[in-house]
């Protein structure tokens, strides 16, 4: 399996150099240069399958050739042996169609946790293997970042650097990222939004000098390996619920679009998914591109739902370079205008080709806390916000389609948000006990300007050589 870059011009790649490699060195995303298919036979086979054994099948072509079996499965169960919950994707019934896959049983809580345990797995493996070491520096809007933490603690061959928006994460999203005692990890608050800190990754990335002198790798979903992790629950939900003998539609709360793009890829490899349904917050740049085929930035606007607050949603990239038949310089073309101008038009046949595979909703704060509250009477279930939006959107594209039975994504757990959650149904959602400290634990944090120069600099003085 080679790995090609959405803008066509950098080196065309294996699994293990991709995944070390993070952005392609054309400013484009790694995707693979053909998907694999599984048989409807093969995909009947994963039903009653434990997680990790899904996961092992679906992960297994796109990287046979960087990890052998042994390898492979070695890393898939030391990823999920730490889960709270005996199935890892617990689904449940919200009512007679409509279906929560819960993705918060993960160490730190949010559905970060199933690809980036892995991915920390399969890094270690690697770099092992070529002696290697690195300095990841990751940009967060909350939950990546403590995800990227809780799988990269403590590693030799390993400095972690977080940036995440000064003031804009929750006060538990950010303790679980300032609070850890390793000095391998990196807390930094930067002035600006979610996308000024991604911004400024890509920036180091583009920075060759900076890159190949510390090692730079990425753990954001622009790394591939994170997306591949990714596609495995939509495989072991829709077969739960009768795949592939039956359609499934599913809504993912979507910023960044990694998530919804592993849906996508899962349908690339024939798993029958009918519609992948897009939910933002106020935030709403992708709803609106769906709706115009505009992608025009407004400038973030921070909500209740605040790991959502994206307007440059980096994979969004990997799904235009399918929706343009796979021409790099088309999407180079669009990157670059999405640079200097705030904005690009998606083409007539483009835009066509996206809306035959997703629809999108977007939902304003006040009514994501009544979802909150809606749902909590109606079902028992107490949602996280993004949760909530993902919840609304869906109930929305079934009345649409009522016939298909729709899974929602459940992204993080509701302790996460526990101010939003408490005003919306008066109840503060408790932290698992093993985090019960966590607002007793010391912080340790570095603020840092948005400036390209102060970051590297920072990192080039704290990375150990
Ligand atoms: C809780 C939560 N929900 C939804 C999202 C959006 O996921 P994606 O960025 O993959 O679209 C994020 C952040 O990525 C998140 O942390
Ligand atoms: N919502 C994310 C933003 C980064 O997304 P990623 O999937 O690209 O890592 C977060 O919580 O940090």
């Amino acid at each position: 399996m080679r790995y090609v870059s959405t803008r066509g011009q950098a080196p065309v790649l294996n699994f293990g150099d991709a995944m070390l490699t993070g952005l392609a060195r054309d400013g484009g995303l790694y995707v693979p240069e053909s998907v694999p298919q599984f048989s409807g036979d093969e995909i009947a086979a994963l039903a009653g399958q434990p997680y990790e054994e899904v996961a092992y099948r679906v992960m297994k072509p796109f990287v046979s050739e960087t990890f052998s079996e042994d390898e492979l499965r070695g890393a898939i169960k030391r990823a999920y042996a730490g889960f709270g919950h005996a199935a890892r994707a617990p689904m449940v019934q919200l009512a007679p169609n409509h279906f929560l896959l819960e993705l918060f049983h993960g160490p730190t809580l949010a559905f970060k946790d199933f690809a980036m345990q892995v991915i920390g797995q399969l890094f270690q493996i690697e770099l092992e293997k070529r002696d290697q070491k690195i300095t990841i520096v990751g940009a967060t809007s909350g939950d990546t970042g403590s995800a990227a933490i809780e799988a990269f603690r403590g590693l030799d061959n390993v400095d972690l650097f977080i940036l995440f928006p000064h003031g804009r994460v929750s006060e538990v999203q950010r303790r679980q990222m300032t609070t850890p005692i390793e000095g391998n990890v990196h807390a930094l608050a930067m002035d600006g939004d979610f996308d000024d800190c991604q911004g400024k990754l890509k920036d180091m990335f583009n920075d060759f000098t900076f890159r190949d002198e510390v090692g730079l790798a990425g753990v954001n979903s622009i790394n591939f390996a994170r997306v591949l992790a990714q596609i495995v629950y939509f495989f072991t939900a829709a077969v739960a619920l009768g795949a592939p003998h039956r359609k499934i539609s599913f809504t993912v709360p979507t910023g960044n679009f990694g998530d919804i793009f592993a849906g996508f890829l899962a349908k690339e490899m024939g798993l029958p998914i009918e519609r992948l349904v897009i939910a933002t917050n106020q935030n709403d740049i992708l709803h609106r591109c769906l709706e115009a085929g505009d992608y025009t930035k407004r400038g973030v606007t921070p909500s209740i739902s605040p790991s959502m607050d994206i307007e440059v949603s980096s994979n969004f990239e990997r799904a235009l370079f399918w929706a343009y038949g796979k021409d790099g310089a088309a999407i180079a073309a669009l990157m670059d205008e999405l640079k200097t101008n705030g904005s690009f038009t998606v083409s007539p046949n483009a835009i066509g080709a996206l809306r035959a595979v997703y629809d999108s909703g977007a939902v304003g704060e006040g009514r994501t806390m009544e979802e909150i509250g809606d749902s909590l009477r109606e079902t028992g279930e107490l949602l996280c916000p993004h949760s909530a939006v993902g919840v609304n959107v869906a109930k929305q594209a079934l009345q649409r389609d009522p016939a298909t039975p729709m899974v929602t994504l459940a992204t993080a757990h509701p302790a996460k948000f526990p101010d939003a959650v408490e005003e919306a149904t008066g109840i503060r959602p408790p932290l698992p006990p093993r985090m019960a400290d966590l607002f007793e634990r010391d912080e340790r944090v570095t603020r840092v300007p948005n400036d390209l120069a102060a970051l590297e600099a920072l990192i080039r003085e704290r990375r150990r050589k």
